[in-house]
């Protein structure tokens, strides 16, 4: 805490950012003057973890969270110090852990859920490393959600008609927002590597350095922030949900994935001669035998699963190939330092500190049961029926029937998980929609 006093006052910050991801991957928290920042023990109602999207409580919230709703205590990780560059006022964001009043990490908190997952493989004496793509699309500002959204107009005074993918030029019709992204995600330590135009119109993907897995949780929920702040700032939205346009592919955060061995120092699915080793192959296999119990966590809203359609890229199965991008598991071309699997199950609208987790307790299972894969597809995997679950009620019965997957998540967790996207389905289920106007109004 005496560094962390010295950076708020050599940075002249005079209020501080306690953030504490949901649930959904959201910040909640509090503002707190520097000065008392310092002093003051922090504390936030347990509740705050567990609302929906539509800031609803389930019923069973008080199975969930003591009857008393009672505070969790927050511990700043100092690593995660910031200032935020687009506040007015000198501020500074610190990512906060939540504990129960005996001290122990809380089990609702996403990020601890990270962390024991990160805690299994340390045992193990092996360090996963991951890098995610994150995709989002630029729209133009509009409050009417019952109005399809459409991309804003660029530099040119235009708006995009046509698949740009990978197009410089199209890149530079929003060169403002692009820049600016650079310049903050450059001042906020954010690793991001590459940025190319995606197919969608107006839709980006950016890279991030591969590295420690909490580590990047965090830069993806901060980034998601800093992309949208910016996008507000210059007039339009930057949107993250997984399928927000029903004529343009979705938004994925592909998870690139692979262990190093921690006494070596070496990737831990390569064989000393630079073959596939058989820890690959039996990650792999835990990947295919429990993502599907797991894909709630890579898909969690109800709009996620719009983006699960052949030929767009999206995957529609378990599937693992050799450069295969139809297929969900992909391994990437690579020297054997860089053998890798590639999940491309998860959408841009999931939580990064639960797809991390999630993904990466699948491989744990396919190592603590020697799993086997299934043989590589070599061919075009759309030509296939689509096998992953099609709605977030599918997706949430196979993680409440996954006993392994549950007890390594938590137990506690997986139910106030399970219970809160209940209500967010049963909240959706509510609403009519256009289409059932169109079609059954006069034809039932
Ligand atoms: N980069 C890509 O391969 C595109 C992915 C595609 N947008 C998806 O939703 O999954």
């Amino acid at each position: 805490m005496e560094d962390v006093k010295k950076w708020l006052s050599s940075h002249r910050i005079s209020e501080v950012e306690c953030l504490v991801p949901d649930m959904t991957g959201n910040a909640r928290g509090k503002f707190i003057p520097a000065k008392k920042f310092i002093k003051q023990e922090s504390r936030l109602p347990e509740s705050i973890l567990i609302q929906t999207v539509t800031g609803e409580y389930t019923s069973e919230h008080y199975d969930i969270v003591s009857e008393t709703d009672s505070d969790m205590f927050l511990e700043p990780d100092t690593s995660t110090i910031r200032e935020v560059p687009w506040a007015d006022e000198r501020t500074a964001l610190i990512i906060h852990d939540c504990y129960l009043s005996s001290g122990q990490p809380h089990p609702l908190s996403t990020r601890n859920v990270l962390k024991k997952i990160l805690a299994l493989y340390q045992s193990r004496d092996l360090v996963p490393v991951v890098a995610p793509e994150v995709e989002f699309f630029l729209v133009a500002q509009n409050t009417d959600p019952d109005y399809e959204l459409t991309p804003p107009v660029g530099r040119s005074g235009r708006r995009e008609s046509a698949r740009q993918s990978y197009s410089i030029d199209a890149v530079n019709e929003f060169e403002k927002i692009i820049d600016q992204m650079y310049d903050y995600c450059e001042k906020m330590e954010l690793g991001i590597d590459t940025l190319i135009h995606e197919s969608g119109a107006a839709q980006f993907e950016v890279n991030f350095l591969h590295g420690d897995p909490l580590k990047l949780a965090d830069e993806v929920f901060l980034f998601k922030r800093v992309v949208r702040e910016i996008a507000l700032s210059n007039g339009v939205y930057a949107t993250f949900m997984a399928k927000p346009m029903r004529r343009e592919p979705g938004s994925s955060m592909h998870i690139h994935q692979s262990l190093v061995d921690r006494k070596s120092g070496n990737n831990a699915f390569s064989t000393k001669d630079g073959k596939y080793s058989s820890l690959f192959f039996n990650y792999i296999a835990g990947l295919q035998k429990y993502g599907p119990s797991a894909l709630c966590f890579f898909a969690p809203n109800v709009n996620s699963y719009r983006r699960f359609t052949p030929d767009n890229s999206a995957p529609i199965n378990f599937d693992w190939g050799y450069d295969n991008r139809t297929t969900g598991l992909r391994v990437p071309e690579s020297e054997p330092d860089g053998f890798r699997v590639e999940n491309r199950l998860p959408g841009s609208d999931a939580n990064p500190y639960l797809a991390f987790a999630a993904t990466l307790a699948c491989g744990y299972l396919g190592l603590t049961e020697n799993l086997q894969p299934q043989q590589a597809n070599e061919g075009n995997a759309y030509t296939q029926e689509i096998e992953v679950a099609r709605n977030l009620e599918e997706a949430l019965r196979l993680l409440d029937k996954c006993e392994p997957l549950r007890s390594l998540l938590g137990e506690d967790f997986s139910y106030a998980y399970s219970a809160v996207k209940r209500n967010e389905c049963e909240a959706f289920n509510e609403v009519i929609s256009s289409w059932e106007r169109e079609f059954l109004l006069l034809n039932v």
